[in-house]
Parts: structure tokens; sequence; C-alpha cells
């Protein structure tokens, strides 16, 4: 049962709370990712359950065993840096065996723990070269491999893969996934790519400001976004936002903004709403593109295309505001200049209070 839990984590520097009481339940052999913008107390949280900071309040159980107060390496995690964190002067076999040394643990155990996990992750032919005469990409499996000997029950990662280049991180990063696949050790990694919390994650934790904004599986976020912080937070291009004003239709709620307007799902909340203020979330790839002036559509001002092979990112304006649409190059070949407008189902808009942007209750989409 090597699960950890948060029960009202925070953290304090002197008179100033940067991770005001946290509640997480990460599951035995689950992957949760937590994810948001530059100091928003991620990596202070992935810290504190490392016992690398200390926790100025609230619990944090390890497989069920109160740890507050355990020394880092009595916690049995292990942590995967972003800068790598390797001995120089110390081959490839060295620094993976480095942690078992200091465990005292038999010569020929360490051997082979080493050869066995430097074959899963490919290390094999370098285990005598220093990290000097390595790749990034095989410097991070040096670190990695360092953590999987140890055989812990919790690996930590604090954004192990932003030194790589592009290419390299979406290998690695599928490399990670698959370890994880055949370790099955609960695994908990800090990001701020919503790509690498997206596929990685059986669940994702969204902070901001010291506080956890949703946590879901990647599907429910991105489908179900709690609110608009979320909804702007994940999904690459984000979310389109777009102020209106509810008013009743004859067959249900209708949004209006700069002259046009939206058919809405007909939630309970939006009855009795007339002029009711909301933000309409709308996901780039939610939308069908129309060139014809068709029954429903809403108009757009085209300002730009970018074709990216399969598919195009139409820049737009709507009502004076940027508006982003996805679509399939394919379909549409010859005609993505053309797009003045678009429909939408009413189920795939999600509608935000304008005043505190929280999603209004009842509008789930089925994943
Ligand atoms: N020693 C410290 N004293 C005071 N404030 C600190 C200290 N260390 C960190 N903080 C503050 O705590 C907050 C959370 O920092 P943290 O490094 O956890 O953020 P993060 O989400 O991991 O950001 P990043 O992605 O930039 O690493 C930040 O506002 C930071 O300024």
């Amino acid at each position: 049962m090597s699960g950890v839990s948060l029960e009202g984590i925070v953290k304090a520097y002197g008179a100033t709370q940067v991770v005001h009481g946290i509640n997480l339940e990460v599951q035995e052999k689950e992957f949760v990712v937590l994810v948001g913008p530059s100091g928003c107390g991620k990596s202070t949280v992935l810290r504190m359950i490392a016992g690398l900071e200390e926790i100025s309040d609230g619990d944090l159980t390890i497989d069920g065993r109160h740890v507050n107060r355990v020394a880092p390496k009595d916690r049995d995690v292990a942590m995967v840096f972003q800068n790598y964190a390797l001995y120089p002067h110390l081959n490839v076999a060295d620094n993976m065996a480095f942690g078992l040394r200091i465990r005292k643990e038999k010569k020929e155990k360490i051997a082979e723990s080493v050869a066995e996990v430097g074959a899963i992750l490919g290390l094999t032919e370098y285990l005598d070269r220093r990290p000097a005469d390595l790749s990034g990409g095989q410097r991070q499996r040096v670190a990695m491999g360092r953590a999987i000997v140890r055989r812990p029950k919790v690996f930590l990662f604090d954004e192990p893969l932003s030194n790589l280049d592009a290419k390299l991180r979406t290998q690695m990063r599928a490399e990670i996934k698959r370890l994880h696949k055949r370790l099955g050790v609960t695994s908990i990694y800090v990001t701020h790519d919503q790509v690498e919390a997206m596929t990685l994650a059986d669940r994702i934790v969204v902070m901001n400001s010291g506080r956890i904004e949703q946590i879901g599986s990647p599907m429910e976020l991105f489908l179900n976004p709690t609110n608009t912080f979320v909804a702007g937070f994940l999904g690459s291009p984000p979310m389109n936002m777009v102020k209106a004003r509810i008013k009743a239709g004859d067959n249900g709620p209708i949004a209006r903004f700069g002259g046009q307007s939206i058919p809405l799902a007909p939630l309970d909340t939006l009855r009795n709403s007339e002029g009711r203020e909301v933000i309409l979330g709308i996901r780039p790839e939610f939308v069908t593109v129309v060139e014809d002036a068709i029954p429903g559509r809403v108009e757009v001002e085209l300002d730009l295309v970018e074709t990216l092979g399969s598919e195009a990112l139409i820049h737009a304006k709507l009502s004076g505001e940027p508006f982003v649409i996805r679509t399939d190059t394919v379909g549409h070949l010859g005609v993505l200049d053309g797009i003045s407008g678009f429909t939408v189902e009413p189920n795939l808009v999600r509608v935000f209070d304008a005043e505190s942007g929280s999603a209004l209750p009842g509008q789930e989409i089925a994943r």
C-alpha cells in the first residue's frame, strides 16, 4: 500500500505562506502530475514529500507511515532532478550504485541491480563512462537508473526533462511512461509543461498560488475544467474564452455576444438568468468551420492561418478578441483562407460564471 497522503499541508517561510493547506491522496502505483505556472508551489510540495523542505503544518503519510519528522533517506522515496545531480568523477555504474553502497548492500547484489537496471534503461554499453561523456538524454537515464536501483516505494520527479531538447523530451517522456507501466511504482511528477502532464498522468493536480484548483484524469480536466484558470492552463492552444450574456430562447438558453449568439445546453442553473454575464469556454478543436453563411453559424474575422501538415490553426477575431480554431487540413484543402465562421454543439460549450470564473454546475461532458 505505497500510497502518499497529504492532509492540510502548509508551507510558510517566516510570515509568508506559499502552500495553503493541500489535500491529496496518491494511490499505490498511481502516476500523479503536479502542474501549474511558475511559483505556484509545486516544487515546494514535492520537496516536502521528499523531506528536503520542512512541513510547516499538516500531515504527510507515505505507505501508511506518518513521515513529517522522518529524515529524507529514511522515507523510502527516490527523487530525479532536473539537473540530473550526478557525481562527475564517478562512472555510470558507480553513480547508479551510490545509494546502495551508502546502504551497505552486498557488492554482488549491487552489481546485479546496476546491470539489471542499466539494461532496462539501455545503458549497458555506457556503464564505464563518466557523465561528461554522455548526452543529455543518457545522463537523465542514469539519474533515473540511480533512483530505480534503490527500489523505492515512491518516485519523485522534479521537471526531469526540462533540460532536454524537444525531440529528446518527447522520447524520454515515452520512456518514463513505459518504465512506469513496467515497474508500477507510485510516482509524483512536477512539471510546468501541460503536454507532459496530459500524456504521463493517471491524474493531474492543477495548482495555482499555493492551492489546488482541480484534480482529475487528463481527459476530465480537458473536457470539464472546473474554472477558467484550469480551462486556460490545459490544452494547446488553450480554450477560447468569450464574454457573453444569457438570453432566453424558444428552445432553451442562448448566449449573446457582439450581435451574435450561440445556443446553449438547457442547464438548470441558466433558468431565469436573463442578462446574466457568463464566459463561454470553447475548445479550438470542438468547433466545425464553415465557409457558407448557414443558419446558426458564428461569424469570425479571419486573421491568419497556420498550416501544420495534417492540421491547421486558424487565428481569428470574435467580437474583437482572439479566437483560435484547430481543424484538419485534409477535409479543407484550398479553402482554409476562405473560412468566415463556425458552428459548435451546445453541449461542447462550457459556461463559466463571469465573476467567479467557476464552471456552472450540471454540464459535464461524458468521456
Ligand atoms: N526560501 C524561500 N523563502 C521565501 N519564499 C520562497 C522560498 N522558496 C520558495 N519561495 C516561494 O514559494 C513559492 C513557490 O515556489 P516553488 O519553487 O514551489 O514554485 P514552482 O511552482 O515549483 O515554480 P517553478 O516552476 O518556477 O519552479 C514561490 O512564490 C517562491 O517565490
